[in-house]
């Protein structure tokens, strides 16, 4: 068993930067600081972030850990990153200036370029290097209106001055004072420029989507030696990145073939495990790395939805039926079970596997006897629908293949699985076993696992995998004809609500 130590995680997500300082070998949290970030919004489906914002959270959450903690630089021996995906900064190089707010991941603006590419006939040759579809939630058309839109951008970008990053980059470039511009193959997968393959650029793509190969940052291991930083006091090195998600993957112990995590945070990102052959979907999913550890890639099918939490924000700051989003659960409980309202939380649009960028939202069922507690219950069960919606598209893609998953058990985590409501539904309407583990951070504990295995201080996959422990199983309770009626009538709720544009 390797020695004690700590370990620090940074996670950066949309809604908050977290650190949380883990002691090792076993990964056991010490000290959490958590800072919120500003969301700007300044037209409609446009979402940035203010890149000194992401920054200074950032150093005030690695400072206040380590001192919550009462320890001292010299006590860590790494940090590891995790980030919100695709997120898409542009700085200079000479200044760290970034030329613009950050775009976010779910920022819309460049819909019609992505419509466009599309219409031109790239989504095949772009699929195919990447595993990815054309959709602005992606970084590289986010990258191109940038350089189009701040004036001398691109003049500048083609004279070698600016640099490209995602979150984790950005950051890592400030940690290291500009001597490192570097990311993880997970979060380089997620850009369209990535091959995910070769592992490396694609120069047809850049030219695609035209962007200066110069921007691009040195792609790494999601365990490897990133540089150092000073700002803990000493000098502390950052030795694992990966893409939230991924870390998360990482953070459940997904490491099998056919093993599945799901994350209920603002959105609903699940991942299945597929080895280290990339699966195209033929339904509409992701390909992508799930992780690259001593240069072998492993790769996952994923689902996105763009809404899970975000249902219950809106019953508590929309319609008010809440006062905390833990009420949920309890409103939910009092609904009648006779009746059934459906609701498609397409606020943004639907993602995996719709696809729709022009949808929005709906409730069906409504009666002169449907209340609040209908509406809560709603919001909560087309979580479960959604993700009914992913997994039946990652078994399709898979049936018959080594990593299946059909025996699988849905490993959970994020702030909503909280709700022992929403677990014990979405078991019921998958009809399948739900875990929810002892360590719900599973986001920070994946990055400070990179962390601690490139530092020595944890054990291989295999042994990291033994330290996963359950805290609750949540068991299938419903009949099977009343789960597939419940079902087919949410499959009806969402064709009704697809636009023609899907
Ligand atoms: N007890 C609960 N029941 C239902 N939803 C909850 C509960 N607690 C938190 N949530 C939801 O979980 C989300 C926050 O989860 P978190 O993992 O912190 O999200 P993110 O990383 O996207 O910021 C919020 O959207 C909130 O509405
Ligand atoms: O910041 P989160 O946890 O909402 O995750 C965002 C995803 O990485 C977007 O792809």
């Amino acid at each position: 068993m390797p020695a004690h130590g700590h370990v620090m995680a940074l996670d950066q997500g949309t809604t908050s930067t977290r650190a949380i300082l883990y002691r090792t070998p076993e990964l056991v949290p010490v000290a959490v600081a958590q800072r919120e970030i500003a969301q700007h919004f300044p037209a409609s489906g446009w979402v940035e972030h203010e890149p000194e914002d992401l920054w200074n959270s950032s150093v005030a959450v690695l400072r206040e850990a380590i001192a919550g903690a009462g320890l001292s630089a010299a006590d860590i021996a790494g940090i590891g990153i995790a980030n919100q995906r695709e997120t898409t900064l542009v700085w200079h190089r000479h200044t760290g200036r970034p030329i613009h707010r950050a775009l976010v991941w779910q920022d819309r603006r460049t819909a019609d370029a992505c419509a466009a590419l599309r219409r031109a006939g790239h989504a095949p040759r772009v699929a195919a290097a990447t595993g990815l579809l054309i959709d602005p939630y992606f970084s590289a058309t986010k990258i191109a209106w940038m350089l189009d839109h701040v004036p001398g951008a691109r003049d500048a970008a083609e004279r070698g001055e600016l640099a490209f990053g995602t979150v984790d980059s950005f950051l890592l470039w400030r940690l290291t004072e500009g001597r490192v511009h570097a990311t993880d193959a997970t979060n380089a997968a997620r850009t369209l420029l990535f091959d995910i393959h070769a592992g490396r650029w694609d120069a047809e793509l850049c030219a695609l989507f035209r962007v200066p190969p110069s921007l691009l940052p040195d792609v790494r291991d999601c365990a490897a030696m990133f540089g150092s930083t000073a700002v803990l006091g000493g000098r502390t090195p950052v030795l694992g990145i990966a893409g939230d998600q991924q870390a998360a993957t990482l953070g459940q112990a997904c490491f099998r073939p056919g093993m599945v995590k799901s994350t209920y945070g603002t959105g609903c990102f699940a991942l299945l495990n597929t080895g280290e052959t990339p699966v195209a979907s033929r339904h509409r999913l992701l390909t992508t790395i799930a992780y690259q550890l001593k240069d072998r890639r492993t790769y996952a099918l994923e689902g996105a939805i763009f809404v899970a939490g975000a249902a219950v924000q809106w019953l508590r700051d929309g319609l008010g039926l809440i006062g905390t989003a833990a009420d949920s659960g309890e409103l939910a409980a009092r609904s009648d079970p006779d009746a059934r309202l459906y609701l498609v939380p397409a606020f943004v649009g639907l993602g995996v596997p719709y696809w729709d960028a022009e949808a929005r939202g709906a409730i069906y069922g409504l009666t002169r006897a449907s209340g609040p507690a209908d509406f809560a219950r709603a919001a909560l069960e087309c979580v479960g629908y959604q993700t009914r919606d992913l997994l039946s598209a990652m078994r399709a893609d898979l049936r018959g293949s080594e990593a299946s998953g059909e025996d699988a058990v849905l490993r959970v985590d994020g702030g909503m699985v909280a709700s022992d409501w929403t677990m014990q539904f979405l078991a019921d309407i998958l009809g399948a076993p739900v875990d929810r583990p002892v360590q719900q951070e599973t986001t920070a504990l994946g990055a400070a696992y990179l962390a601690g295995l490139q530092a020595g201080l944890c054990p291989e996959p295999e042994g990291f995998a033994r330290s996963w422990q359950l805290q609750k199983r949540f068991l299938p309770q419903m009949a099977e004809a009343d789960r597939e009626a419940a079902y087919a009538g949410w499959r009806r709720a969402v064709r009704r609500t697809l636009t023609e544009t899907a």
